[in-house]
């Protein structure tokens, strides 16, 4: 992969590679863009094959959390870290202060949060370090684990796109194939349970797919079924680009929304399942909830405040469609178009993210 040719293609920022031996901490922070913000995005932790693919995570992931702060109406820029572990074995609690020293470091250009493999745990180990997390517990005024909230935004926003396709935004009677039945899906399913879906779920640990099938009447498919099953919606909500060449041609479902973020592999499969006729309600617009959830702590956390924000989950998506209708662009395009333009908007108004000489955190209530 040659770096700075990538990063000037899509305009990246700054790329940092961050070390502690004692701790094993080996990080990747990118940034991609702060013209609107600071950058905010969590914190993946992977078994990732190579250091190389490492990095095209981080990259893309970091570009996607630009888009998805400015699609959501938030003041922030897009970031992403990706740490190199196994979750499950490699964390330890210096490894964790390391990286908040790392972060403290950039002053405020980025600021974390959870994503897969990190918890709300690690957040407040990382706020020893700095204040430039969130996500953090409740017990210290912040807002807690971001993945019920994200769940409650991508079931609105499933609802949006079940109006689009079926006319009706109801889910009572839907059969919905769920992929990944992790911290979002787990509270998705509820919600969708709570309203009389049908689900169809798999997940590559056991433990997650038992939890769904005893609470929710969930039916249990292997991981390499879920693409082909009869189901009206298709809920990506485990990792990226699984909308791709190889599972295309096996979809059945009329929608897809989920949580996953970098769901498709490619832009050109978003031409594709667009030309299929199917419903895609873009990721980065669907699962904002959590970052909505998280960035209100950098005003004071009002939980009631950011729910209301994520219900507006279902008129985003809902605006979405319309730019797509009106415009015959599929809708992966008409969200980029929507936040492009906000982007662009501001990048005109003002050159960086201090706001009256004053960092967006400086708002946060005193504790
Ligand atoms: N947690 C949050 O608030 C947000 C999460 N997201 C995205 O949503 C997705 C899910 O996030 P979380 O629920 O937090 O993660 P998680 O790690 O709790 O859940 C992901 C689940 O997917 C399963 N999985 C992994 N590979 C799989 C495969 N090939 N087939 C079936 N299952 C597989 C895992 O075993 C795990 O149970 C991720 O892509 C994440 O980046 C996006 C926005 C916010
Ligand atoms: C988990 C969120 C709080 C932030 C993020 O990284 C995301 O939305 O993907």
């Amino acid at each position: 992969m040659e770096i700075f040719k990538y990063m000037e293609t899509y305009d990246y920022e700054q790329l940092l590679f961050c070390q502690d031996k004692e701790s094993g901490l080996k990080a990747i922070i990118a940034i991609h863009d702060t013209t609107i913000g600071p950058a905010l995005g969590g914190t993946r932790m992977w078994t990732y094959d190579t250091e190389a693919s490492a990095i095209e995570d981080a990259l893309r992931l970091a570009k996607g959390m630009t888009y998805k702060n400015a699609a959501a109406g938030l003041n922030l820029g897009g970031g992403k870290t990706v740490i190199i572990g196994d979750p499950r074995k490699d964390k330890n609690e210096e490894m964790f202060r390391a990286f908040g020293r790392f972060i403290q470091g950039l002053n405020g250009r980025y600021i974390t949060a959870e994503d897969v493999g990190t918890t709300v745990e690690d957040m407040d180990i990382i706020y020893q370090e700095t204040d430039y997390v969130t996500g953090v517990s409740p017990a210290f005024g912040s807002s807690g684990n971001p993945s019920p909230v994200t769940a409650y935004g991508v079931y609105r926003g499933m609802k949006a796109a079940a109006k689009e396709a079926f006319g009706t935004d109801s889910l009572e009677g839907k059969v919905i194939a769920v992929q990944g039945v992790g911290n979002v899906a787990y509270n998705l399913c509820r919600h969708l349970h709570e309203e009389g879906a049908k689900l169809i779920v798999t997940d590559i640990n056991k433990e997650a797919v038992q939890r769904v099938v005893e609470q929710f009447g969930a039916k249990a498919v292997d991981p390499s079924e879920i693409y082909s099953v009869d189901c009206d919606i298709y809920a990506p909500c485990a990792l990226g680009a699984t909308i791709n060449d190889e599972t295309i041609p096996h979809l059945k479902a009329k929608v897809i929304a989920g949580a996953a973020n970098n769901q498709l592999k490619e832009t050109r499969h978003g031409d594709l399942i667009h030309e299929l006729g199917i419903v895609y309600a873009p990721d980065y617009v669907i699962n904002a909830g959590g970052v909505i959830n998280v960035a209100d702590e950098l005003i004071g956390y009002n939980r009631e405040r950011a729910l209301k924000k994520v219900e507006g989950i279902y008129d985003n998506i809902a605006s979405v469609f319309e730019i797509s209708k009106r415009d015959g662009i599929p809708t992966y395009l008409a969200a980029d178009r929507l936040a492009e333009e906000r982007i662009e908007t501001l990048r005109r108004s003002r050159s960086q993210f201090l706001q009256n000489g004053q960092h967006i955190l400086s708002r946060r209530q005193s504790r």
